[in-house]
């Protein structure tokens, strides 16, 4: 059994990924309406994935439960952390459930906190280790793992041990602000915006010469509607504060969304308008 904490964009997503492939996973959320709302977003999931041929033919897709306490981690194989991108959540969080599952390899979902930064808040930081799911993650065959200056080889081969039962290739990486991934797509995903902020193009205007001229396959924009555009503003102050390069912070436009509550695909709109997509 997987338990995985946060049932929002990424939670429901690894959910279904694991259920997909036969392992049940227990899934938790402080907010019980988060909970029930990524079950049904992982059955989709599952659905969407099924459709695709994401998932091995005959095997059953396993239960997945709610849950809402820290004592869900009793019993797990792994724990995977996907709550909200804020340090001190995350350092609590882990510290709660090294409490009560000890010895049990600890993986952070973490968009770029580095993993040492999180290690502080267990009693055995070789247990800790990062694996950075992309969204949908029951899509998306690569994972890159980041391996702290303390990870432990047994945290290490846990997760890439679950990873291959999942179907997942991994590349580790070493412990870095943003680590490989968001280091590189988190600040352009900025500039895109910025982009549209200083009226040079519309969002469409972005995307469609970022597709066509650069074959990016989704464009920088709808990309940043898909990842959820206040956890990118928070994974880009997580950045900015860590390497002190204030470019990194994010954009006055992005945080003009976060405070409307416009977050992208999550809420139905955000550079782009999903609401007809979605009733
Ligand atoms: N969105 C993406 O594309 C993406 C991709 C890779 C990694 N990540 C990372 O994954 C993590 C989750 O991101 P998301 O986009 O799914 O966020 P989200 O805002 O969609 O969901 C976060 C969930 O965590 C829950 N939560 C907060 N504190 C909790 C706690 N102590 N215990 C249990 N649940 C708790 C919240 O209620 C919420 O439902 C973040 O660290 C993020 O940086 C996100």
């Amino acid at each position: 059994m997987i338990t995985v904490f946060g049932a929002g964009t990424m939670g429901s997503a690894i959910a279904a990924l694991a259920c997909g492939h036969g392992l049940p996973v227990t899934l938790v959320d402080t907010d019980p309406n988060a909970a029930e709302a990524g079950i049904a977003r992982a059955r989709t999931g599952l659905r969407h994935g099924a459709l695709m041929g994401a998932f091995p033919q005959g095997v059953e897709h396993a239960p997945i439960t709610a849950a809402h306490s820290p004592d869900a981690a009793a019993g797990a194989e792994i724990v995977i952390e996907a709550i909200t991108e804020d340090t001190a959540r995350k350092a609590k969080l882990l510290a709660e459930v090294a409490a009560v599952a000890p010895g049990v390899p600890l993986v952070t979902n973490t968009s770029g906190i580095p993993v040492d930064e999180l290690a502080d808040a267990v009693p055995d930081p070789s247990w800790l280790v990062g694996a950075h799911f992309m969204n949908p993650a029951y899509l998306i065959a690569l994972t890159e793992v980041i391996r702290g200056p303390r990870t432990g080889e047994a945290a290490l081969a846990a997760i890439t041990g679950v990873l291959e039962r999942l179907g997942r290739r991994a590349i580790v990486v070493s412990d870095s602000p943003g680590f490989v991934t968001s280091r590189l797509l988190h600040p352009m995903l900025n500039d895109a915006a910025r982009v549209v902020q200083a009226g040079t193009a519309t969002a469409e205007q972005v995307d469609e010469l970022m597709r066509g001229c650069l074959g990016h396959r989704t464009g920088p924009l709808a990309t940043a509607d898909l990842i959820g555009l206040d956890n990118l503003a928070d994974a880009l102050s997580a950045l900015a504060e860590r390497t002190g390069d204030p470019q990194h912070a994010p954009c006055a436009l992005l945080l003009e969304k976060v405070a409307a509550g416009d977050h992208g695909r999550k809420t139905g709109r955000g550079f782009f308008d999903y609401r007809k997509v979605l009733s």
